[in-house]
């Protein structure tokens, strides 16, 4: 796909190339004197300088086929090795497609493929807890397909287990990774839309178009599908990467398809507090509406029945941005400033062109997905991480990844889905157990 040069804007007017990158982009361009003008308008030429990442891809479907795409506009990151749970022919025929030379018939046999430095994990939600383990526990650094795990407790212990073994372990949040969402951060930072009070966020795609009912993994409650884990993760990040504390209030509905059990659309209202604990109930100060930062609102919805605008709109005191469509893997972005009166502002929008399809990814067929070629900004700042050492990346925390899983375990608790309620409170009633036991033996011991 060659890009127009009608889209590549002329960012000179508003930037300062001058300046330096903000701490976000540090990891997403060759050097932290990179002007971000550059790297955003032209974003192949910094692309191709990372540094070099041996990859193996963990499932052989159309977000690996993508994200397997997306490396050929890093040269130096390179697939060595693919594996398919399915069968060894998938394997193969994947890595035919992709020019990669070893093919397993297993994820086992991928864990110990001594090559492979990092594995792209990519298949269905039910495996996470399962092949993240095993790779971790083979020494492998880890990128996750959203959602991370399927629930709170597995995403903290495969963090956990990352962490004792100094690998780098990261949820696939992309989004975070585009030029676009690194700008409307910058916007954030620089206090231009004053204080977020407000973050709508919509995410629905129809998924009549390519998945059949009622056969898709999409539609499985035993693969862990349902709308909240393949859309949600989204908007809820969309919410995170304004509001500094965990929201105090989560509201939630959902639209549950009464045969299979899964949730087939959902909304979120989430109420966040500011961190700063006593600013209200500070007597020496005045009060003033805005004084505790950070409190704000969201509205969240997501789902697999129609197609949303898919728009993120985040409202500041001075002003609001507008993440354009399709905000997941954004390319546009608008400031709007607020100006005296009501109703009044001024505007400016960004584009950021995706980075360019190669030769080679056409004649292998191109991508699945909508805007795929910016999973290359992703892996980009993996690499970059990874070299540098980092366990996680600055775009997206594994605090941020918990956020998400924990508002995810709300929402299908409170729809009535979540899977591992039961294990949970059978948790809690033996260690309620445990407890009162060795209350009786301190008992006893004493006497
Ligand atoms: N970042 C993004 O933009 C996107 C992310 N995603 C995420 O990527 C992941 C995969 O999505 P996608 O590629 O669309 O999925 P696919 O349906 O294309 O399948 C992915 C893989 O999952 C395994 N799989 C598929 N069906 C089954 C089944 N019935 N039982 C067991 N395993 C199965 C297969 O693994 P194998 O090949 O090993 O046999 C398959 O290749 C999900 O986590 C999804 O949330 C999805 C779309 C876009
Ligand atoms: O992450 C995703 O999940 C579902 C897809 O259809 C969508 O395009 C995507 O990016």
């Amino acid at each position: 796909m060659a890009q127009d040069d009608a889209l590549i804007p002329d960012l000179s007017a508003t930037f300062n190339p001058n300046e330096t990158a903000p701490l976000d982009v540090v990891f997403a361009q060759p050097s932290p004197s990179t002007p971000y003008t550059a790297y955003a308008s032209s974003p192949n030429s910094f692309l191709s300088s990372c540094p070099s990442l041996k990859w193996g891809i963990c499932g052989t479907g159309r977000i690996c086929n993508d994200f397997t795409q997306s490396l050929k506009i890093l040269p130096s990151s390179t697939p060595v090795a693919c594996a398919a749970m399915s069968s060894l022919e998938s394997a193969e025929k994947f890595g035919r497609k992709h020019g990669i030379k070893e093919c397993y018939g297993s994820y086992e046999e991928l864990s110990a493929d001594q090559n492979v430095q990092i594995v792209y994990v990519g298949n269905v939600h039910i495996f996470r807890l399962e092949v993240v383990e095993m790779m971790l526990k083979a020494g492998k650094h880890c990128l996750v397909e959203k959602p991370f795990a399927c629930s709170h407790k597995d995403a903290k212990y495969l963090f956990d287990l990352a962490a004792e073994k100094n690998l780098f372990c990261s949820e696939g949040m992309w989004t975070r990774y585009f030029p676009a969402v690194e700008r409307v951060r910058e916007i954030l930072s620089e206090g231009s839309i004053g204080e977020v009070v407000c973050v709508n966020s919509d995410f629905h795609f129809p998924t009549n178009d390519s998945e059949k009912y009622p056969d898709s993994p999409l539609y499985s409650k035993k693969l862990a599908g349902g709308a909240s884990r393949y859309a949600g993760p989204y908007p809820i990040a969309a919410a995170l990467c304004c509001f500094p504390a965990f929201p105090d209030k989560i509201s939630c509905a959902g639209v549950v398809d009464p045969d299979l059990g899964v949730d087939l659309a959902g909304s979120m209202s989430l109420s966040f507090p500011s961190p700063e604990q006593n600013a209200d109930s500070d007597p020496a100060e005045p009060p003033t509406l805005l004084k505790a930062k950070g409190r704000g609102v969201a509205s969240l919805n997501f789902g697999f029945m129609g197609e949303s605008a898919e728009e993120t709109t985040i409202v500041g005191t001075k002003g609001r941005v507008l993440i354009h469509s399709p905000a997941h893997c954004p390319t546009k972005v608008t400031l709007s400033t607020k100006m005296e009166g009501r109703g009044n502002s001024s505007s400016v929008t960004w584009d950021f062109p995706l980075p360019e399809i190669t030769e080679d990814i056409i004649s292998s067929g191109g991508y699945y997905y909508p805007n795929s070629a910016g999973l290359a900004y992703e892996a980009a700042a993996i690499a970059r991480c990874v070299d540098a050492g980092k366990l996680e990346t600055p775009q997206f925390t594994k605090e941020e990844t918990l956020k998400v899983m924990e508002i995810l375990d709300e929402f299908l608790r409170q729809v009535g889905l979540f899977e591992f309620e039961e294990e949970e409170k059978e948790e809690e009633v033996k260690e309620e157990e445990g407890k009162e036991e060795n209350k009786e033996e301190n008992k006893e011991e004493v006497s």
